[in-house]
């Protein structure tokens, strides 16, 4: 499958030596690996959030697409490290550094260690809308309905 380029700039010297650059696991994966690009070990106490620098930026230039930063699932169900801004968004525009919110949602600390795989960045389509104002809508099968109007079974 042919892949998007995407411009990427390293920060710090030890991504592609001592921090490995992020590559898809599988031919299948949706998310490229972060890590964490950290001077030394970081414990997070129970509760407590790190913004977690990751050594890269990303210039994705094309407003018709932007980059989510997403948990890793073993991270999350096993170890309660999840994202303090539960997804990350990244803008198009954005060319600075991609930096990763850890918040340790569990009950007990754990510590980040240096390069370890964080969280994941996936590449996403983006539609704008151009608002077109309007006084009625055509009428729809649910209409206003939500928060549970259809029922729980
Ligand atoms: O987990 C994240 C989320 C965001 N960003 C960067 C890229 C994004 O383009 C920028 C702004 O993010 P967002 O728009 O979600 O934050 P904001 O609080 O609205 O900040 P701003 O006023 O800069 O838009 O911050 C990250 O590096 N990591
Ligand atoms: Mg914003």
């Amino acid at each position: 499958m042919s892949k998007r380029k995407l411009q990427v700039k390293i920060l710090d010297d030890r991504i592609g030596t001592a921090i490995p650059f992020p590559e898809y696991a599988t031919d299948g994966s949706a998310g490229l690996d972060l890590r964490a690009c950290l001077a030394e070990p970081l414990t997070l106490r129970p509760g407590e959030t790190q913004l977690i620098p990751t050594g890269l930026s990303i210039h994705i230039a094309d407003p018709a697409l932007a980059a989510m930063i997403l948990p890793r699932s073993g991270l999350g169900h096993k170890h309660g490290i999840v994202l303090g801004n539960l997804v990350g968004l990244i803008d198009s525009d954005y060319q600075g550094e991609l930096m990763v919110s850890c918040w340790n949602r569990g009950s007990t600390e754990f510590t980040v260690d240096v390069g370890e795989r964080i969280a994941q960045l996936v590449l996403v389509p983006v539609v704008q809308a151009d608002f077109e104002l309007v006084t009625e809508f055509t009428d729809s099968d649910r209409g206003e309905g939500g928060f549970g109007s259809t029922g729980r079974q």
